[in-house]
């Protein structure tokens, strides 16, 4: 046989690893075709809306449904007291605490689920909403955690013994009845001995505010009890649906093979939609009531207000140098603002999530972390936004403290970064803080990051503005932010990470039919991320079907092998890699086949792009097509028929991707208006399947970056109000405010994923906000500024000038 194509053609005819191989997604996404949950439209559904609290902590003295009840199509009003007999007025969270589902005599924060309002369409059920009284006596508010572990006011009645001693809590002893946990990693002592002895030292407080990642689609959730068999349906904006199905079952004593979860398309998660909320059991309990299918899904109000918020991280600094500028030890502690009820989704082993990869991309000899966790009346969760386990917060706080610490030593941080990275032939490095980082080239990279944006030319520039506003020739200062962040993606060993006690392995199973063409269903559940696109791609490369040949399903778990879900960048390093395990036991079998067919021995064959050929004889050759047909259609002696396999993947260990940013920012003292004049991006993580997918992701959490650093907090008053239940108030940056992004990378392919491949959809927004906060900071540096807190609005901005001085 012999082909008429050549062997490039062959590769790209595969569109595999490499690719910028379009969206294919984006067909029905782009033509409104998309079926989202709120799409899902059953026979007979009823629609569900939420009592929320106006209070942000009161006592519930009644509450009246007469009134709602008599409203013509209201079917139900479930309160607390509905629940409480099937044991599901209260569950646990994630971080193994636990969350009321309804109030049970008391609110703890503004716009707390009250009672769930069952009608037949959801204007009914929101007019009904109005008709429910309830009887409210106020309490004391405490929105200030340091106030809260100094208050007598306690906000968990249900944490605190009837003698008043305080219990234990998931993560060890409580100091007070409002604090949760304290959680320490590495040596105090040590630490604090050679700070007290350094030759420099810096200290800095910093807040990283509360903040929301607000994806387009907000949650909501449709419940069908099919009584006469037996099952559950749940449709929902679930990040993890197998996660969700076994929780299900716990909680309501539905056996699991008769609950069915499914994650339809998703409009963004970020994080968001990791948890459990009241909305989703309230459906269950309201569907299984009823006999009929119940939806809720909330409004942008509901969202804002009370889903799982991010950040809201009081961080104080040390950092200790010589000298010279070589680092010598860090300090942290953290007062961790967690809200009502303790929701964060981190691993059980990690009650602040990687908060202890705060070390960055420095060689720091020695170092410590210790967070404490408290209660306040504000919306539970604390787990989402571009990065569930609070490497923002980390690579924020060492990216300020590095910028501090050159204040401190007089010197260009630019410089100072490449005194400390952890050098090349140091990996696999393993950090004070304990985590092993498995590859990395810092210098090459910021080398590199430096040089396009012609940094020395950018300071001289910087310099002479200076000179020009000094002189009154200028109204405007310019900055030049930096970042050199490390993440740490990709959840993960088994061994040490879990959700409610579930190992955090990952999964994909692989059916080849016999025309040739595939599909392949994994644990995880794109949000928008271009999964169908690129984990085809993947297999292409693996397995030498074209990547149009297959297909990629998720979410549904009555198909898809059980997985964890997609947060944390995990999708890669975890399901990708699965994915090319399960392709890689494919081709074995393949191969057998394929000796079998051309009569020779097992060994006497290779692999090449999309064919099994004749060792020295490559015009003799058996392609995957015909391999995947012979499965089926010939008896070949001592083979089981059919092509598939499945693999479920522990990682050995984490990804680290990692990138170097600068942004270039001119900002107008007399009105705090910051202009972004250049934005470069140079991001590693390793392998890279799709670059255009990479860049997509990029933009979008850049984006998200500059939201954070520049205006977007979820603000309360000390009423416990929110001061941006809307998007009136709150910042969602739009084409208008986002500047042309450079894209950039290199590649170090993490040397123990099976393709090398490392997680990028957090990176962007982790190495981001420490980028933009750090353009702001250093427009005002030879000013006198040191530090400010986010968001950097306009309003902030223009009091950091009048405060140095600069109107006068
Ligand atoms: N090397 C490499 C890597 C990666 N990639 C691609 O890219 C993407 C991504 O990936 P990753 O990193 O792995 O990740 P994932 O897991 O998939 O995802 C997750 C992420 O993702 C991001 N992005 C995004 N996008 C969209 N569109 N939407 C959304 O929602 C979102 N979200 C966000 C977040 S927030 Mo968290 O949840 O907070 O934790 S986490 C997160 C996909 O598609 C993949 O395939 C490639 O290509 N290559
Ligand atoms: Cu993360």
């Amino acid at each position: 046989m012999k082909d008429d194509i050549t062997r490039e053609e062959r590769v790209a005819g595969l569109k595999g690893m490499g690719c910028s191989r379009k969206r294919v997604e984006d067909a029905r996404f782009t033509q409104g075709k998309g079926n989202y949950v709120d799409d899902i439209k059953l026979p007979g559904m009823l629609h569900g809306d939420f009592v929320r609290s106006p209070y942000a902590h009161a006592r519930i003295k009644s509450i009246n449904i007469d009134a709602a009840m008599a409203l013509p199509g209201v079917v139900a009003v479930l309160t607390a007291k509905d629940l409480e007999p099937l044991g599901l007025h209260w569950m646990p969270t994630l971080a193994g605490d636990k969350q009321m589902v309804l109030a049970d005599g008391k609110v703890l924060f503004q716009g707390q689920e009250v009672a769930f309002v069952v009608a037949s369409d959801r204007y009914v059920a929101a007019d009904a909403v109005e008709l429910v009284e309830v009887d409210y006596e106020e309490l004391e508010v405490l929105v200030d955690p340091f106030k809260s572990l100094q208050s007598d006011v306690v906000l968990r009645e249900d944490l605190v013994a009837e003698d008043g001693s305080i219990p234990n809590g998931a993560h060890g002893p409580r100091k007070h009845p409002n604090h949760i946990f304290t959680w320490e990693v590495g040596e105090e002592e040590a630490t604090n001995q050679v700070i007290d002895n350094a030759e420099v030292v810096a200290t800095e407080e910093m807040y990283y505010h509360r903040t929301h990642p607000c994806p387009l689609e907000t949650c909501g959730s449709v419940a069908s009890m099919d009584k006469v068999n037996g099952k559950l349906t749940l449709w929902g904006t679930f990040q993890a649906p197998h996660v969700v199905r076994t929780v299900a079952s716990i909680l309501s004593g539905i056996e699991e093979h008769n609950i069915r979860v499914v994650s339809p398309d998703i409009g963004g998660g970020f994080g968001n939609k990791v948890g459990v909320y009241p909305g989703y059991v309230c459906s269950i309990v309201a569907s299984i009531v009823t006999g009929v299918p119940v939806k809720w899904v909330e409004d942008r109000m509901e969202n804002l207000m009370s889903t799982a918020f991010a950040r809201d991280y009081w961080m104080k600094g040390k950092i200790s140098a010589t000298k010279e500028g070589k680092i010598t030890g860090l300090h942290c502690h953290v007062t961790a603002d967690h809200g009502a009820f303790d929701a964060c989704a981190d691993p059980t082993k990690f009650p602040a999530g990687f908060m202890n990869i705060c070390t960055g991309s420095y060689d720091i000899p020695v170092a410590y972390l210790g967070v404490d966790g408290v209660y306040t009346n504000k919306a539970p969760g604390g787990v989402s936004y571009r990065c569930s386990f609070r490497v923002t917060e980390a690579v924020y706080f060492i990216e300020r403290m590095i910028e501090v610490l050159a204040i401190e030593l007089n010197m260009d941080p630019a410089k100072l970064r490449s005194i400390n990275f952890i050098k090349k032939e140091q990996f696999p490095y393993t950090a004070a803080l304990g985590w092993e980082y498995d590859s990395g080239d810092y210098q090459t990279a910021w080398d590199k990051a430096l040089a396009a944006v012609d940094y020395t030319g950018l300071r001289a520039e910087q310099a002479q503005r200076v000179e020009d506003f000094k002189a009154g020739k200028t109204r405007k200062v310019m900055g030049i932010g930096l970042s050199f962040f490390t993440e740490i993606v990709g959840a993960g060993p088994v061994k040490n990470c879990d959700i409610l006690g579930m190992g955090m392995f990952d999964s994909c199973e692989i059916r080849i039919h016999p025309t040739g063409s595939a599909v392949a269903r994994l644990g995880t559940i794109s949000q928008g991320q271009g999964h169908a696109t690129t984990f085809a791609q993947i297999l292409a490369t693996e397995i030498g079907l074209p990547a149009d040949s297959i297909t990629i399903e998720e979410g549904d778990t009555d198909t898809a092998p059980y997985g964890l879900g997609t947060y944390g960048s995990r999708s890669t390093p975890v399901a990708g890699a699965a994915t090319a395990m399960a392709g890689r036991k494919i081709r074995a079998k393949a191969q057998m086949i394929a000796a079998y067919l051309l009569e020779v021995h097992d060994d006497d064959v290779e692999f090449d792009v999309d064919r099994f050929v004749v060792k020295g004889a490559p015009e003799r050759f058996k392609t995957m097509k015909d391999i995947a047909y012979a499965a089926y259609h010939q008896a070949i002696p001592g083979l089981e028929p059919g092509l598939e396999a499945v693999s479920y993947y522990d990682p050995p260990n984490m990804t680290y991707p990692f990138g170097a940013y600068v942004c270039v920012m001119d900002i107008d003292v007399d009105t705090g208006v910051p202009e972004i004049r250049r934005f470069y991006a140079l991001d590693d993580c390793g392998t890279r399947i799709n670059p255009m997918v990479i860049e997509g992701q990029i933009h979008g959490g850049l984006t998200e970056a500059l939201a954070v650093a520049l205006g977007q907090e979820i603000a309360y008053d000390d009423m416990g109000n929110v001061k941006t239940g809307t998007l009136m108030d709150f910042f969602l940056p739009t084409a208008w405010e986002v500047p042309n992004y450079e894209t950039d990378f290199t590649v170090t392919p993490s040397p123990h994923h099976p393709i090398g491949a490392k997680g990028v959809g957090e990176s962007p927004h982790v190495g981001g906000v420490p980028c933009f906060s750090n353009a702001v900071q250093d427009a005002f540096r030879p000013f006198g500024n040191r530090h400010t807190n986010m968001p950097h609005d306009h309003w902030r901005i223009w009091q950091t000038a009048n405060s140095l001085g600069m109107h006068g």
